[in-house]
């Protein structure tokens, strides 16, 4: 954003003119939100957000608004736009120390929340950490300028106190802190607004992080053509776990099927050929025992996407038969216990995944990834699915209410709208199989990963509350019409 924001203003446009148009909106948004007799507190910092606070204030009040402008520091230290923002705005201020807040907010209808945004550069303490505490418990709807103020636009952090607002204008582009937690919730509503920044300057910043919309994977998807034959759309391959542990392999192989790809085979033990069988119908079954037995199965190049790891076992077996899979060229899926049965030597699977053409996608959830990963647990999400994309040379979707999905090339999606009834049994081997059908579409990996994680989401509304994992599957397809339908 300080970039655009440099490239704007050097171009001919002035900060005050971009601070006039954010204020500007964040006065329009805080009238739809309270009546037109309702009295508004505007709580400024001591940076351009309290600028863009100073700005609105002026339009609310010759818009008829009772507006009171409460600030956190002496205005004598203001600088640059904000010091003309305020300035300009010819309305009374007050410096508020924090056991006064309370009293001025009460009998107020909205709280306009400009105390900090994209210059937040430590966790809010002291002063700024009781404003925020007041404003929460004040019980008045709250507006934020940009985001909370709390909140790390960069990550979603939040480490020290932070605002919980329902609403947030931001400019030009959202955040990565309005999308991962838990900056989403304190953010509410996100409405992201044009302050004339122009859109070219995309091309020279060059973005490397992504909402996971449609626009972003839609056009490496293929729908199948008229002339298409279910071999144009690959074969893939779901190991099952033995007997006692078939399903997370068949939900998987299901939804595999489900998201396109020609065929599914379900890899079975010899020993838990008879359950599987007894529960399969379009996906095939195929008994294959041993590393020898995989490497018999592989031998057929029609093959080209497989996944390994729902249901399998944690064993050193497993980080075998991972190591089998990898010398083929396949693309590949490792989920769950495959990717826990490589705790110990982490390293040489990712030199095995550097090694190789064909693509791998991990897919750990946090526990997983602190067994694969355990330096980086410390960052941010973001900085974590990078981190661990870079070091290990396959996609990672790093899985949660936030689903981060990264490349080694530093691309980075961030998903947004999976449901809380997403987080039962079994839902992630739906996802991962998922993956693997799109894969056998031969989509490249990172966009099949993010269209995976999006369709799973969308799945998820789909079905509806009380949805259980076997309800996925079938709730794709809505979904899947929809997308074939919107071009
Ligand atoms: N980009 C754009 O296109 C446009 C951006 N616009 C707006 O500008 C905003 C960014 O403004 P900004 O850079 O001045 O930063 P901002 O968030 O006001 O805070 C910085 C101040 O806070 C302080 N401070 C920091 N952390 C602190 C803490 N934890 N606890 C206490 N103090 C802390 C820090 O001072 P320090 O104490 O570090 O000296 C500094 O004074 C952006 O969010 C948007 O609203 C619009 O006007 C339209 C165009
Ligand atoms: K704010």
């Amino acid at each position: 954003m300080g970039q655009a924001d440099n490239m704007t203003i050097a171009s001919g446009t002035r900060g005050i003119t971009l601070m006039e148009r954010a204020g500007d909106h964040v006065a329009r948004v805080a009238s739809e939100m309270c009546s037109s007799q309702g009295r508004i507190a505007i709580v400024c910092g001591p940076g351009s957000n309290g600028g863009d606070g100073f700005v609105a204030a002026r339009h609310l009040h010759q818009a008829g608004h009772a507006v009171d402008v409460l600030l956190l520091k002496d205005p004598a230290g203001l600088k640059g736009d904000a010091a003309i923002a305020f300035g300009q705005m010819g309305l009374p201020s007050q410096i508020v120390e924090p056991a006064e807040l309370k009293e001025n907010l009460s009998g107020c209808d909205l709280i306009i929340d400009a105390l900090f945004g994209a210059g937040l550069d430590r966790p809010l303490e002291g002063n700024a950490a009781a404003f925020a505490d007041t404003i929460n418990k004040s019980g008045v709807p709250v507006l934020a300028v940009d985001l909370a103020s709390g909140v790390n636009g960069s990550t979603g952090e939040a480490e020290g106190a932070a605002v919980q607002a329902v609403r947030s204008v931001t400019f030009f582009r959202c955040k990565p802190g309005h999308y991962l937690l838990p900056g989403r919730d304190l953010c509410g509503d996100v409405s992201c607004v044009d302050i004339g920044i122009p859109e070219s300057v995309l091309h020279e910043i060059g973005p490397q992080t992504f909402v996971n919309e449609p626009t972003l994977w839609r056009d490496a998807w293929t729908v199948p053509g008229r002339a298409g034959h279910k071999y144009d759309r690959g074969h893939a391959v779901v190991f099952s776990g033995p007997m006692s542990s078939t399903g997370a392999a068949r939900l998987a192989a299901g939804a595999c099927l489900r998201a396109g790809a020609g065929l599914v085979t379900l890899a079975s033990p010899p020993s838990a050929m008879m359950v599987n069988a007894s529960h399969l119908t379009a996906v095939m079954l195929r008994s294959v025992e041993g590393l020898e037995g995989i490497s018999d199965l592989l031998a057929d190049k029609r093959l080209n996407s497989l996944l390994i790891g729902p249901g399998y076992g944690v064993s050193d077996d497993t980080s075998e038969a991972v190591s089998v899979l990898l010398n083929s060229e396949c693309a590949i899926v490792l989920d769950a216990d495959a990717l826990t049965s490589h705790q110990n030597a982490p390293e040489a699977l990712f030199t095995q995944i550097k090694g190789r053409k064909a693509p791998v996608v991990l897919t750990p959830h946090d526990g997983e990834f602190v067994r694969l990963f355990p330096d980086l647990v410390a960052l941010d999400k973001l900085a974590r699915a990078r981190g661990a994309a870079a070091r290990s040379g396959a996609i990672v979707l790093l899985k949660g209410a936030d689903t981060v999905i990264a490349s080694p090339d530093g691309r980075a999606a961030i998903n947004s709208n999976a449901p809380p009834w997403l987080a039962t049994a079994g839902s992630g081997d739906v996802l991962a199989g998922i993956i693997c059908g799109l894969l056998a579409q031969k989509m490249p990996a990172f966009e099949a990963a993010a269209m995976a994680a999006w369709l799973h989401g969308a799945a998820g509304v789909e079905a509806g509350a009380g949805l259980i994992a076997e309800d996925l599957a079938p709730a794709m397809r809505p979904v899947i019409a929809r997308l074939v339908e919107k071009p």
